[in-house]
């Protein structure tokens, strides 16, 4: 299929870069030519990208104009206007010296964030796919929001009422994305925008119904990704390496995109191999959240009270300062216990002594707690972090949210008591198991989103050698 070559385009962070470089080898399986972009910064950080890439798959960087990375930077407004304007200029250039180089792009995806790339491709007259790297459930609320139900949306944050949306759960605020709470107006006014322009993007590039590529599955959302008539969702996930799923390629046993945080892989496979089955919680809140030191002390309590081993992702903060130096309880939770700066959590996940996930709900790691069928108890914090958990609540079934107290901090007890729920219900290890087959038949040769991804692919392919003719 020397003929068609694939531009997938990311924003430059962990929770994109994994679904995006797991989505570019699945392309590159089926035999395209494929090239995988993403920031300089984040290219040179990636540590372990050699591993298991197909012959096809290339990656090239392009500069945002923050070539020494930016999430330590304070401005992120800043940062992504600097992204859309010299982020342009240079994936421009580089589509250039594809072409200059007897590689012509004929068809860019790009993700959540990124609706200039859209914008930018138009404007270079090659056609382009959204890949949506979060819920069908998360497009389908701002589809709403931004259409007919905008109103309705925003009376249910003033009120915290109950909105029924067709092909969703009923939501009360509490539910909704954080980016459309006018009550952190910080957020609301710069997030919610860039969520607008997709949809405008989108319009004005593909007009009735466009086709969103989107990392879940068939059977996982059946209603929501028939919500909107006027967009044709094709689900391709789980994207998470084929190791995790049908085991059927050992090669792909990492998403192969880390950006280079120190992890202690080794001692942590031999450390859960001596824990019983089922009986280690395993705490991680994704690569961006950085928890209060108020909050992080009530977790360690919490662990603690629990009695529960557990292993505790705790990050460098922005600021470079390791927090679990400052957390009074360090050398009781050490003795009970194991804190690591980074691991591979896939790998973690799906060890057999992991029982609960004590998580923040981005959707990676939700989607990566279904491949692995662990149950999770759910501490969002922004974002689609507070639907991902209701889904998993209310819809899955695999779960339960943290409740907060009126500062909103989930304290030591209720730490306590959620661990307790959710591991010794059977109840939601029995649908975790469930939702694991599933999402294995999805995957599989065949399974719904293989066959999805393959007729995504025909249909670019046709259309690239029409406009050929
Ligand atoms: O020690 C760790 C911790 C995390 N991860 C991986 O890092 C990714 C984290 O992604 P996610 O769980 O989605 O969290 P964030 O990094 O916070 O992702 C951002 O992007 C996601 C996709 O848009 C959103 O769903 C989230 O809310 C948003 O915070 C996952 O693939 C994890 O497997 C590791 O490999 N090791």
């Amino acid at each position: 299929m020397e003929n068609c070559h694939f531009l997938v385009v990311t924003f430059p962070a962990q929770g994109h870069i994994n679904p995006t470089l797991q989505f570019s080898k699945l392309l590159a399986k089926s035999g395209v030519k494929v090239t995988f972009a993403t920031s300089f910064a984040a290219i040179v950080r990636m540590n372990k990208i050699e591993v298991s890439l197909p012959k096809n798959l290339t990656i090239v960087p392009f500069s945002d104009g923050y070539d020494d990375g930016w999430a330590s930077v304070q401005d992120f407004r800043h940062y992504y206007t600097t992204l859309v304007t010299i982020g342009s200029k240079n994936l421009e250039k580089l589509i250039m010296e594809q072409a200059k180089e007897g590689h012509p792009v004929t068809h860019v995806v790009y993700s959540t964030l990124m609706s200039w790339v859209g914008e930018l491709i138009q404007k270079l007259k090659i056609p382009s796919t959204l890949l949506w790297i979060q819920p069908a459930a998360l497009f389908v609320i701002y589809y709403h929001y931004f259409h007919e139900y905008g109103e309705i949306i925003g009376e249910c944050d003033e009120t915290n009422s109950i909105i029924e949306l067709p092909g969703l759960p009923p939501l009360t605020s509490r539910d909704l994305p954080s980016f459309l709470l006018k009550s952190n107006p910080d957020i609301y006014n710069f997030a919610l925008p860039s969520m607008k322009k997709h949809f405008e993007v989108l319009e004005k590039n593909h007009g009735d119904r466009p086709t969103i590529l989107v990392n879940s599955f068939d059977g996982l959302e059946v209603e929501a990704l028939r919500a909107v008539e006027k967009i044709k969702f094709v689900a391709v996930g789980p994207l998470v390496p084929s190791a995790y799923l049908d085991g059927k390629d050992p090669f792909d046993a990492s998403f192969g995109g880390d950006l280079l945080h120190s992890s202690n892989g080794d001692s942590v496979i031999e450390w859960l191999n001596s824990k019983d089955k089922n009986s280690v919680v395993y705490v991680a809140f994704g690569s961006y959240s950085e928890l209060g030191m108020k909050q992080m002390e009530e977790i360690g309590k919490g662990l603690l009270q629990s009695k529960k081993p557990f292993l505790w992702v705790i990050r460098k903060a922005k600021n470079g300062e390791k927090s679990e130096d400052k957390l009074g309880c360090r050398d009781e939770l050490e003795k009970q216990g194991m804190i690591v700066e980074w691991c591979s959590q896939v790998e973690v996940l799906s060890h057999s002594s992991v029982g609960c996930f004590l998580s923040h709900c981005g959707w990676n790691s939700s989607i990566e707690s279904l491949v692995c069928g662990v149950p999770v108890f759910g501490i969002p914090q922004w974002t689609d972090q507070t639907t991902n958990v209701k889904l998993i609540q209310d819809v899955w079934k695999t779960g339960i949210r943290a409740v907060a107290n009126e500062e909103g901090i989930i304290e030591a007890d209720e730490i306590r008591r959620g661990l307790e729920i959710v591991m010794e219900s059977e109840e939601m290890r029995n649908n975790a198991a469930k939702w694991r087959g599933l999402a294995i038949d999805a995957a599989k040769d065949g399974g719904s989103s293989n066959v999805n991804l393959k007729a995504f692919v025909d249909e670019v392919q046709a259309a690239s050698s029409a406009e050929k003719m």
